[in-house]
């Protein structure tokens, strides 16, 4: 049941917005905000931060949560408000910059700045992991933390638990153990949802329940080793600040910083995250949530949807909730097909989201015999909107797993159509990029086992028995680069040794003289890239573009926790010049999308399987939130959408005799109900509907420009 929430009635049901060269909108900057928006923004104006009720802002997709989020900030801020004082909790590094932006044009606007005036940053957003680091290094000496701590990515956490797992002889189990990443991520799930052990494994690892105890050891030497090691895992970063806020007088040092807490995207918080914002502001005042619980879908990474529905009666005080209702991003069409889809959600903030945008177009529900159909069928669409005046970047296509795209990348690659993909195997987790912050990960904490042991396999004719000698020869040292020069290396790898020592040691001296490190890293890496793969240049110039990126960054540490805490999706995000003017098409995950908006999207294998995928059809809570998926992704369309069903698809996991594909049915959550909220199109095939039209003038341009590229090279 939902919990009983006092609603504020809306100030009026008509949007009060006004055009960009409204006069009004001179004098008032938030001119443009609707009632609802506006009382948002206002709320606690005119009176201290301790005397702020909490708010919490629950909205439907596209109604301008962030918008107000970003309009309420840059109030606090013109009112008065410290920008250092401010703490601003994004779910991505992305949404951090986004949201510094917004509220440095509002600002701008209101004190009319030239445009070279910079207007007030906010030093204190970020996403809670990001946040958490920093605080844990201010309070490092407080807790008892090694001020050389260096944070471990998800990688080789997963590594770590693996190597225990062995050295504990869970490996060759009879039965078999639970694997390394299984086990860290019911590792993970106890300690972000706060629950045990037993818990844990009833509910969500059932098939686990019988290695209770060995996994309750693992997991204690698991820690151990963090320790020893001189490492936090993603999730210590919020489990050591949830655990230092519960010293009184760290909380009231913590609190003391910030007049204002703001947290967006709340839906996708979990349970450490809560307790995080209760212990920093019992009381909850000068906190904003914004969030809908219609848009939650992390419950894999321990999100709850219930700390949304709960926020009100977190504090010791009320919050007050106001709901922005009107939609301002999607046409009717689209919005009545999104709001049928999740009208069926079992549990939710009731909100009756609308749009004053009409439209004659339907949102279309495609029927099509197969993915390779499907395909052609995508980018056809694609090009036949770019004739009609919608860019590349304008355009998306969105699947609920990055596998499902493999078919149309090949029919983008063979069209010439430039596309980004967001979402599955990031940029950092290639092995190349891997290598080389291995080697800055070393140079920080040369207690680092993970990174040690993958720094120092590098050299050739290294093993892992030499590296873990060598590792805890280095630990042990004062001098820990002296240590590595006189370790005494076989006569055959002498050579190889000493420069690796070389560079470590210069490494070690020029942290104050970042980005020396890295260009030093870099320069001994390069000559080994060429001896281990066959397509060296291309891993070449990713490492190039890494150091280029890295010289942004004021430190080495600061370089190496922001990439491990939000690493770019793809190599693209770093912005280098030739991506960042060409026009582009976007391919996401859905998940990946989350926040964004797009004038036309295409969604892939809307069928039972993939939506809901069939990994995720265990339990009633697993469903909605699939359900939740299909919901975000509908609903960033702007004007067109384009759901696909293909009536067979490929499938990677069967049996050696098993049919390489499989018959499919439309996704569930589309019912015969809804029909009439599509335009229903049956597609034989792309060409047998003379669909392949010959490629347009615009996109041969493209093709043009390519290829005049190849030989400006200097
Ligand atoms: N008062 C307004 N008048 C006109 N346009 C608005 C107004 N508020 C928001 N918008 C526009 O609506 C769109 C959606 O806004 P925004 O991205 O802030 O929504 P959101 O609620 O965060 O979306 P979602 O949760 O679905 O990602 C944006 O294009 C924004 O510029």
């Amino acid at each position: 049941m939902l919990p009983d929430l006092t609603r504020e009635a809306p100030a009026s049901t008509a949007p009060q917005t006004a055009s960009a060269d409204d006069p009004a909108q001179e004098r008032d900057p938030f001119a443009r905000l609707n009632a609802e928006q506006r009382a948002a923004v206002e709320h606690g104006s005119g009176l201290p931060p301790a005397q702020q009720t909490p708010l919490l802002i629950v909205a439907g997709a596209g109604s301008g949560k962030t918008n107000t989020l970003a309009h309420r900030v840059a109030r606090l801020v013109l009112e008065g408000a410290d920008p250092q004082r401010i703490l601003l909790l994004t779910f991505s590094r992305r949404a951090a910059g986004d949201m510094g932006r917004r509220v440095g044009q509002v600002i701008r606007q209101v004190l009319g700045l030239a445009a070279g005036d910079v207007p007030p940053q906010l030093p204190w957003s970020g996403t809670f992991h990001a946040i958490g680091a920093r605080l844990l290094r201010d309070y490092a000496s407080v807790i008892g933390l090694e001020d050389d701590f260096t944070i471990q990515d998800r990688g080789d956490s997963e590594d770590l638990m693996g190597l225990l797992r062995h050295e504990m002889g869970l490996s060759s189990t009879d039965k078999r153990f639970p694997l390394k990443a299984t086990c860290l991520a019911i590792y993970s799930r106890a300690v972000n949802t706060r629950q045990d052990l037993a818990q844990v494994l009833q509910v969500h690892y059932p098939w686990c329940r019988e290695w209770e105890r060995p996994l309750g050891e693992l997991f204690a030497r698991y820690v151990d080793a963090k320790e020893a090691q001189h490492v936090l895992d993603y999730d210590d970063l919020l489990l050591f600040w949830a655990d230092m806020l519960s010293d009184p007088e760290i909380a009231q040092s913590v609190s003391a910083r910030f007049d204002h807490v703001l947290v967006d995207e709340y839906q996708d918080t979990n349970r450490l995250q809560a307790e995080i914002l209760q212990r920093m502001k019992p009381d909850g005042a000068g906190v904003t949530a914004v969030g809908d619980d219609a848009q939650s879908i992390y419950s894999f990474r321990g999100a709850t949807v219930r700390n949304i529905l709960d926020l009100p009666s977190l504090f010791t005080q009320p919050a007050r909730l106001l709901t922005l209702e009107q939609n301002y991003r999607s046409t009717q069409p689209i919005l009545q097909a999104s709001n049928a889809v999740i009208a069926d959600a079992p549990e939710r903030h009731f909100k009756n989201l609308w749009s004053d945008k009409p439209s004659s177009q339907k949102p279309q529900l495609v029927v099509i015999p197969d993915e390779a159909e499907q395909a052609r069928w995508v980018a056809n669409r694609i090009l036949a909107h770019r004739e009609e005046g919608l860019t590349l970047k304008s355009q998306a296509v969105l699947f609920r797993t990055a596998t499902h795209s493999a078919a149309l990348e090949l029919e983008l690659v063979r069209r010439n159509i430039p596309f980004v993909k967001f979402g599955g195997l990031k940029f950092l987790e290639s092995t190349h990029i891997k290598d080389l912050l291995s080697l800055l990960r070393l140079a920080h904490n040369p207690s680092g086992r993970m990174a040690g042991l993958r720094a120092l396999q590098l050299i050739p004719g290294v093993g892992p028995a030499t590296a873990r000698k060598v590792l805890d020869l280095m630990a042990g040292a004062a001098d820990p680069a002296d240590a590595l020069l006189h370790f005494g290396a076989p006569a055959n790898i002498a050579l190889q040794w000493q420069a690796f020592a070389d560079t470590y040691a210069l490494m070690r001296r020029a942290s104050a003289a970042w980005p020396t490190d890295i260009n030093a890293a870099r320069d001994w890496y390069l000559p080994q890239l060429e001896q281990r793969y066959e397509d060296a240049d291309a891993r070449a110039a990713d490492i190039e573009q890494l150091a280029a990126l890295a010289r942004g960054y004021a430190s080495r540490e600061k370089f190496l926790t922001e990439l491990t805490l939000d690493p770019p999706e793809s190599s693209s995000d770093f912005s280098a010049p030739p991506y960042r003017d060409e026009d582009y098409l976007t391919l996401s995950t859905i998940h990946s999308a989350k926040g964004q908006e797009w004038r036309s999207v295409h969604v892939l294998n809307v069928v039972d399987g993939c939506i809901p995928s069939d990994l995720a059809t265990g339990s009633e809570a697993e469903i909605a939130e699939e359900r939740r998926l299909l919901y975000v992704a509908m609903t960033r369309a702007k004007e067109y959408l384009h759901l696909i069903v293909p009536q067979r698809f490929y499938i990677t996991q069967q049996t050696a005799q098993g049919d390489r594909h499989v018959n499919a049915i439309r996704s569930r959550f589309i019912t015969p109900r809804m029909l009439p909220h599509f335009e229903d199109s049956l597609w034989l095939s792309a060409e047998t509907n003379g669909a392949r039209t010959p490629m347009p003038e615009s996109v041969r341009m493209l093709v043009r420009q390519r290829a005049k590229q190849a030989w400006n090279k200097s």
